[in-house]
C-alpha cells in the first residue's frame, strides 16, 4: 500500500478554527478537512504547509505546534496526516480545491463530517486551550 504524507493547517482566529470542505470532484469529495496537501520529496512539513496554503487559499501563515499525526488506511493508500496549528499573516480564501469554508468554535467541530484521517486531530483541537498556543 502506498504511503502518502500530508500536512493540514488548523488556522486559529478569534478563538475559531478554519474548516474547509473538499470539492465534490476530488478524492474524499465533500468531506471537511484542514487545508493543506501532500509533502513533496525532501520538503520539510512546515514548508509544505506554507506552500499549500499559498496555492490553495492564496494565504500566508505562521506555523505553530503540531496537533497530532494520524495514519489512516484508505483504499488509495495510507495517509499520514500531521495537522499543525497556524495563524494567518495574510488572510485569503481563494477556493481552488474547496467548495466551502467555515469558521467553527472548538465545540462545533464535531458537527462536521470530516475526512477519516482528520478525526483524531479534530478531537485533540476540541480539548486544547487555544490561548496557550504560540506562533513564530
Ligand atoms: N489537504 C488535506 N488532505 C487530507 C486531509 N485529510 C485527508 O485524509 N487528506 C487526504 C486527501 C488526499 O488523499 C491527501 C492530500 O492530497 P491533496 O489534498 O494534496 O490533493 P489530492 O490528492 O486531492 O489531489 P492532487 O492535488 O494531488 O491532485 O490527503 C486534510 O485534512 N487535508
Amino acid at each position: 500500500m502506498k504511503d502518502i504524507y500530508v500536512v493540514g493547517a488548523a488556522i486559529i482566529k478569534d478563538n475559531q478554527i478554519l474548516c474547509t470542505k473538499r470539492a465534490t470532484d476530488r478524492i474524499l469529495g465533500d468531506l471537511w478537512e484542514f487545508p493543506g496537501g501532500k509533502i513533496e520529496l525532501d520538503e520539510a512539513p512546515e514548508a509544505a504547509l506554507v506552500r499549500e496554503l499559498k496555492e490553495e487559499l492564496g494565504a500566508d501563515i505562521l506555523v505553530g505546534p503540531a496537533v497530532v499525526t494520524d495514519v489512516h488506511q484508505y483504499d488509495f493508500g495510507n495517509v499520514h496526516l500531521t495537522v499543525y496549528y497556524a495563524q494567518f499573516t495574510k488572510e485569503s480564501f481563494g477556493l481552488v480545491a474547496h467548495s466551502q469554508m467555515k469558521w467553527c468554535h472548538q465545540s462545533e467541530l464535531n458537527q462536521l463530517t470530516w475526512a477519516p484521517a482528520d478525526v483524531a486531530a479534530m478531537q485533540a483541537i476540541q480539548k486544547q486551550d487555544l490561548s496557550q498556543l504560540t506562533f513564530k
